[in-house]
């Protein structure tokens, strides 16, 4: 029986895969993808439906994406799904986030080795107890672009580690309003103890993704603030500039064109 799903194109993302590059640089907000894309040679936008804006352009030589997600984990999967059926196979997201270690300030990046599953997206793809677990190569990639940054105001600021993914973005900035805050407060000051770094709301469902569809899937989140350390009297940058989490995707996708050529 003909279904809606068989058109030539996506079914969300609207692409053919022809349109689509191997590497994939994925923000959640629309807006930000020109800027991204500004970045690679010969840029062109190949779909727009929904929350997804899609430019395709190239590094190196070589053909490279950038897809938005939109917000939470749903969106996020589908996106990688449909982008891996287009032929991508490596994924790097940039983010924003509430900074939560006491280490992290506004401005500084965080490259998530792994997703602290608090959402609901990844149930759907892997067992309980199973990690979301970044992959090492562009995890590696990333924190190497990371550590070349040039000297900004910020200096080279930038952690490698566990990020908390979550679904209800105000039940991370306003959790005493929510009927659950006894159980939102309890494990957040839980993951505050391990060392958690900072909360967003997609790593968790797209690494669930790739581990699922035998993909590598990345990230880097800029940290816009941290009430952590407002709580702690420390002095906090609030920021919600990208520009060096979307140089550093850029230039760990140039990472891992030149050691996938190799
Ligand atoms: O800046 P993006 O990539 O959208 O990421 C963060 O910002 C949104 C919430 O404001 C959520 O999507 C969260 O994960
Ligand atoms: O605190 C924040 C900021 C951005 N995105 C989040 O999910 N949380």
């Amino acid at each position: 029986m003909a279904s809606i799903m068989d058109g030539e194109r996506q079914f969300h993302i609207r692409t053919i895969p022809d349109e689509v590059g191997r590497y994939v640089i994925m923000p959640g907000d629309p807006g930000r993808v020109p800027k991204i894309a500004a970045l690679l040679d010969d840029a062109k936008q190949v779909a727009q439906n929904r929350e997804y804006n899609v430019y395709t352009g190239y590094l190196y030589g070589e053909k490279v994406t950038v897809c938005s997600t939109g917000i939470g984990g749903p969106s996020a999967a589908i996106a990688v799904e449909e982008l891996v059926k287009c032929g991508a196979d490596t994924f790097i997201r940039i983010g924003t986030s509430g900074g939560m270690d006491l280490s992290v300030s506004g401005g500084d990046l965080v490259i998530a080795s792994a997703a602290v599953r608090g959402e609901g997206t990844s149930k759907e793809y892997l067992p309980e107890g199973y990690p979301a677990v970044a992959d090492f190569t562009v995890t590696t990639a990333l924190a190497k672009a990371a550590a070349e940054l040039s000297e900004d105001k910020l200096g080279k600021r930038y952690h490698v580690g566990v990020v908390h993914s979550k679904d209800s973005f105000y039940g991370e900035v306003e959790p005493d309003s929510m009927p659950v805050s006894g159980d939102i407060n309890y494990r957040w000051d839980a993951y505050l103890r391990c060392g958690c770094m900072t909360s967003e709301m997609e790593c968790a469902a797209v690494f669930s993704v790739g581990i699922t569809r035998h993909v590598r899937c990345g990230a880097v989140i800029t940290a816009i603030w941290n009430v952590e350390r407002s709580k702690a009297d420390l002095e906090d940058n609030v920021s919600d500039d990208t520009t060096r989490g979307i140089h550093c995707a850029v230039n760990a996708v140039k990472i891992l064109i030149e050691q996938d050529k190799k």
